[in-house]
């Protein structure tokens, strides 16, 4: 599946997120029509296109995307994902003796296909052999000869015999040194009886141990009928499609994979035996859409969430009475914030912090409304770690290069500095009653509180 243009189309959509912390509705929406219509264009089926799109809007509009994670990375990742889940795992393929049984109809490419298996197989250091079975078509045996000869791999056939199924078993035992027996099986222009029975005979001879079905990219759903049928006559283990150097389709094999509740194996991009790919999800899809290596974006986005989560759990009030406040501490309490509500009240669950000591601080010390916080996050993503630890060394070309780089007004990475510098001095206030003081203050009040909880209502960080 080559889907040209969904790669460019999506990061245009993706790309007006630059800047964006969350995704709004709308930008969710542009960007599941984008694969939509990508994905309708390829052949994939409707409802496998309607499921996936459901799955993206749901996730992108509920999943925060974690710290240090722009939306746009966050809406990529969970669109690799889910893309990752519609083609599902790659087929298990065992370096180790086996005989496999392709199938399909003709001209799907298992001729060509049995001789790039067999090489991928001597590649892995096994020796693999040919059991070419089609007395159908003229010329098979010599195609699959030759074929068998450029792979320099082991191959039996005979263009004397007319029965599919003496050649099979003859075949196995012809080839008894080599551990892979790959069984080529004649196709026919439609899917006729005679096919079936023929298969399902040759299939009991051999008794393989998986039975793929090799289909062309550009089948499209006509990909549907055929898979159920094969698969209910032998059984489908896995599926091989072909010519996708030709065709920007190949969602037809999508649906085959769905409708036999199988996989894909194997991928060939070429005439020549070795134009032929293992099935690797995460490559596919990355290359798919024509962005660098998403597993690793992926893996990041996940390790962020984990480490969000960690940092709330770990997160104790009372940190912010000790040591430096950064502004990465700044960040991790606007985020614990979000979930534990107004900051006044999340101090007052600090032993000895109640009583109205808020109430003595400057009114706007902690005024940091939902959308400047917003903003705030941007901002703090274009700075560099430096800057997150050390926010006093941040000078006006900085300041200039922050705004540039988060699409905020300079103004705005101003206000974030000085909310900063208030809360700081703020709390630097409180750590001026001294750790002793503090300890006798928290046991005169009995040591209680901390912890977390939903604290309602709207304080400095509410709306
Ligand atoms: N471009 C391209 N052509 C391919 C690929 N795989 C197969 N072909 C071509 O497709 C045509 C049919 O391939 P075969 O391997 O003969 O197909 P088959 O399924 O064995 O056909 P029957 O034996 O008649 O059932 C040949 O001309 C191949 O060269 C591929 O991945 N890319």
């Amino acid at each position: 599946m080559v889907l040209d243009d969904l790669g460019s189309s999506l990061r245009d959509s993706l790309g007006q997120l630059s800047g964006q912390s969350r995704v709004t509705e709308e930008d969710v929406e542009d960007i599941v029509k984008e694969i939509q219509r990508s994905l309708l264009q390829a052949d994939v089926e409707v409802s496998l296109v309607m499921d996936l799109s459901d799955s993206i809007k749901e996730r992108a509009l509920e999943e925060e995307s974690p710290a240090g994670t722009s939306a746009r990375d966050h809406v990529l990742s969970i669109v690799y994902e889910e893309m990752v889940d519609l083609v599902g795992d790659s087929t298990e393929i065992p370096l180790e003796n086996q005989t496999i049984l392709l199938a399909g109809l003709q001209g799907s490419g298992k001729t060509t296909t049995s001789a790039k298996m067999a090489w991928w197989f001597a590649k892995k250091g096994l020796r693999p052999a040919i059991v070419q079975t089609d007395t159908f078509r003229p010329g098979a045996y010599d195609q699959a000869k030759e074929m068998a000869s450029r792979a320099e791999v082991d191959f039996y056939g005979d263009p004397d015999e007319e029965d599919p199924v003496e050649i099979a078993r003859k075949g196995l035992e012809e080839t008894d040194e080599a551990d892979v027996h790959i069984v080529d099986t004649a196709g026919r222009h439609a899917l006729e009886d005679d096919l079936i029975a023929e298969i399902e005979e040759i299939e009991r001879a051999v008794e393989p141990d998986r039975n793929l079905l090799v289909l062309d990219a550009a089948i499209g759903q006509g990909a549907k009928d055929q898979a159920r049928q094969f698969d209910d006559s032998i059984g489908i283990d896995g599926v091989a499609i072909t010519k996708l150097d030709g065709t920007a389709k190949g969602g037809g094999a999508l649906t085959a994979v769905n409708e036999t509740d199988s996989s894909i194996a194997f991928l060939g991009t070429g005439e020549e035996v070795r134009d032929i790919e293992r099935f690797e999800p995460s490559g596919f899809i990355s290359r798919l859409l024509g962005m660098g290596d998403l597993k690793q974006l992926t893996e990041r986005v996940e390790r962020a969430m984990e480490e969000t989560q960690q940092e709330e759990e770990d997160w104790d009030p009372e940190d912010m009475l000790k040591g430096e406040f950064t502004l990465k501490d700044m960040r991790r309490q606007m985020q614990a914030m979000n979930n534990m509500g107004p900051l006044d009240q999340v101090m007052d669950m600090i032993p000895g912090m109640g009583g109205g000591l808020m109430d003595e601080l400057p009114d706007d010390a902690m005024d940091v409304t939902q959308d400047r916080m917003r903003d705030f996050e941007v901002v703090m993503d274009s700075m560099t770690e430096l800057e997150l630890e050390n926010p006093r060394a941040i000078g006006a070309s900085q300041v200039e290069r922050i705004a540039r780089g988060s699409g905020k007004d300079e103004e705005r990475v101003r206000e974030l500095l000085e909310q900063h510098k208030m809360m700081s001095q703020t709390l630097k206030q409180f750590q001026g009653m001294g750790q002793g003081n503090m300890e006798r203050m928290m046991k005169k009040m009995g040591g209680g509180g901390g912890g977390g909880g939903g604290m309602g209502g709207m304080g400095p960080f509410g709306d």
